[in-house]
């Protein structure tokens, strides 16, 4: 499943953010890629181990953390391996997988915060290919893609301005797709009716067997 999330940063927080960076010291992006990624990406990305690295992340993490339909649909166990980075006029990332691990944290899930608004850069649209055909995202500022860790994506030339993203990994309590797709609808559907009837008894059966289900699948 890949899901789009509007809204992850307050517009304050937006501004925050991307005025931090743009005081930043950026570097080579080939630093914290695959040895096979390597070859095809083509970026700069802020030093991860700077103070204002840190202090974004932080950030990002907690916007992330507090997202309902995030923690509902992706059921993150950690949220790793921040990066913040920028793509100037010719610069792309070329077809790839992510690591299955980094560090001791596996990927389960990858995510990119889309930090500058699409009508100020051409190209840069993150495309992410599905048995069904490659699928292009260039969201607003301050919303998310989010997509299993599995899929081979890529991300175009930017052929105008400058495409400023946040991109992450989470370890899932639930490491496979399939099982946390039926999560989600489960808790959607129980949601619903809650809202609706309040705490029936067909609200209190679905939230047994979501977490009848949680606790048989997570690991
Ligand atoms: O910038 C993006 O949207 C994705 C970048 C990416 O695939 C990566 O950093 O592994
Ligand atoms: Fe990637």
């Amino acid at each position: 499943m890949i899901l789009a999330i509007d809204n992850i940063l307050t517009p304050e927080e937006l501004q925050f953010v991307v005025e931090s960076l743009s005081q930043a010291n950026f570097v080579d992006g080939k630093t914290t890629a695959g040895w096979h990624a390597k070859l095809v990406k083509n970026n700069i990305q802020l030093e991860k181990t700077s103070e204002r690295s840190v202090e974004l992340t932080d950030l990002v993490k907690a916007a992330l953390e507090r997202n309902l339909l995030l923690k509902t649909a992706v059921l993150p166990k950690i949220i790793h391996s921040i990066l913040f980075s920028r793509y100037e006029k010719g610069m792309s990332y070329g077809s790839h997988t992510d690591n299955a691990f980094m560090g001791k944290w596996r990927s389960d899930v990858s995510f990119t915060l889309f930090l500058s608004s699409p009508n100020t850069y051409s190209g840069g649209e993150l495309v992410v290919a599905t048995m069904d055909g490659d699928r292009s995202y260039k969201l607003e500022a301050g919303s998310a893609i989010v997509y299993p860790s599995s899929m081979l994506h890529r991300v175009e030339p930017v052929t105008e301005g400058a495409r400023l993203v946040a991109v992450g990994w989470i370890q899932s309590l639930v490491r496979d797709p399939s099982e946390r797709e039926i999560l989600f609808e489960l808790d959607t559907v129980r949601r619903s009716i809650f809202a609706k009837e309040g705490k029936t008894l067909e609200f209190d059966l679905l939230s047994k067997t979501h977490s009848n289900l949680l606790r048989k699948w997570a690991d």
